[in-house]
């Protein structure tokens, strides 16, 4: 029963995390149900990975000892609400929403469950994710252990404060969305300069998993690593005097300061439709 995990929505996110748990044989596909209104989207995963296609939340309750929250913020609501009465004390609620904290989903369910809040992101898909982990005080150790097998099985995580979420949604949750916007761009030039865009995503996307390895592996500060590409009176000197004319790091920052922003004003959405629901 322990490793029993059900999903209740399975759209981006969460059938990311349903390949990245199947391809690393965290639990059988058997022990892994899918509840979403989207058929197309549920016999989809059904037939890709061979998981469970339930056609209730009541059934996939009953049946699973991890529940994956994989529906929009906005709907938090109305799923906690659905749910609290079938919940057990043994389950374990992970959470992995954008501006849904811990206090909000103890508010509506009760704070006598295990909560995990956690935000995860795509690459999760090919086991290539990175997550961060914060648990509630009713989460024992095993427990948060057996969730950060879970979390393992498609990719690296760390335990982080809550107040940490919105900075981690930002480097990581959102920012695989910049980095194909990164790949793109790159690919785009490679076009631009002859080469068949097939091969540019190869160039350009090989590149970033490259350079992204090296800053991994070899811990050395990034600065050194961009220093050690650039030739005296070379060419990168010259693409790095481009870049920072035209701001790049600042885009970056500037982007990433909006969706930490963004973050904040979704937690102060909910905990205001938290606290107008609950009295
Ligand atoms: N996408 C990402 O990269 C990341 C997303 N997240 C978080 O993951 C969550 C899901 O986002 P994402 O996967 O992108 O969204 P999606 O819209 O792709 O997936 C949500 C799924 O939930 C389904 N759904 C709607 N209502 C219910 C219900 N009552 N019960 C079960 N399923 C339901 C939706 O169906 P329908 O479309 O028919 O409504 C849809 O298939 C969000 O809270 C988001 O903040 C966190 C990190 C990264
Ligand atoms: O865009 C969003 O709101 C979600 C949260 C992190 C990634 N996608």
């Amino acid at each position: 029963m322990e490793r029993k995990v059900g999903f209740i929505g399975a759209g981006n996110m969460g059938s990311a995390m349903i390949g990245g748990i199947i391809k690393a044989g965290f639990t059988d596909p058997q022990n892994v149900s899918v509840f979403d209104p989207k058929e197309d989207q549920v016999a989809f995963l059904g037939d890709q990975y061979g998981i469970n296609k339930v056609d209730s939340v009541e059934s996939l309750i009953q049946d699973s000892h991890l529940l994956v929250l994989a529906v929009k913020p906005n709907l938090y609501p109305t799923v906690l609400k659905q749910i609290k009465k079938h919940l057990r004390t043994t389950h374990i609620i992970i959470t992995i929403a954008a501006g849904v904290s811990l206090r909000q989903v103890e508010e509506i369910i009760g704070k006598s469950y295990k909560i995990i809040r956690t935000m995860p992101n795509t690459p999760a898909l090919v086991q290539q994710g990175m997550a961060a982990l914060c648990p509630n005080e009713q989460m024992k150790e095993k427990d948060f252990q057996l969730v950060g097998e879970l979390f393992n099985s498609f990719g690296k995580w760390e335990k982080v404060d809550e107040k940490l979420i919105d900075t981690v949604i930002a480097v990581s949750g959102s920012a695989p969305a910049y980095v194909f916007m990164f790949v793109e761009a790159m690919a785009d030039a490679a076009v631009q300069g002859g080469m068949p865009r097939k091969q540019a995503y190869q160039f350009a996307a090989q590149t970033i998993m490259g350079a992204a390895s090296m800053v991994m592996e070899t811990e050395k500060h990034p600065g050194e690593l961009k220093d050690m590409v650039c030739s005296p009176g070379g060419t990168t000197i010259e693409a790095v005097r481009s870049l920072e004319k035209s701001g790049f790091r600042s885009a970056i920052i500037e982007a990433m300061v909006d969706c930490m922003n963004k973050a904040d004003d979704m937690n102060a959405q909910s905990s205001k439709h938290s606290s107008s629901t609950n009295g």
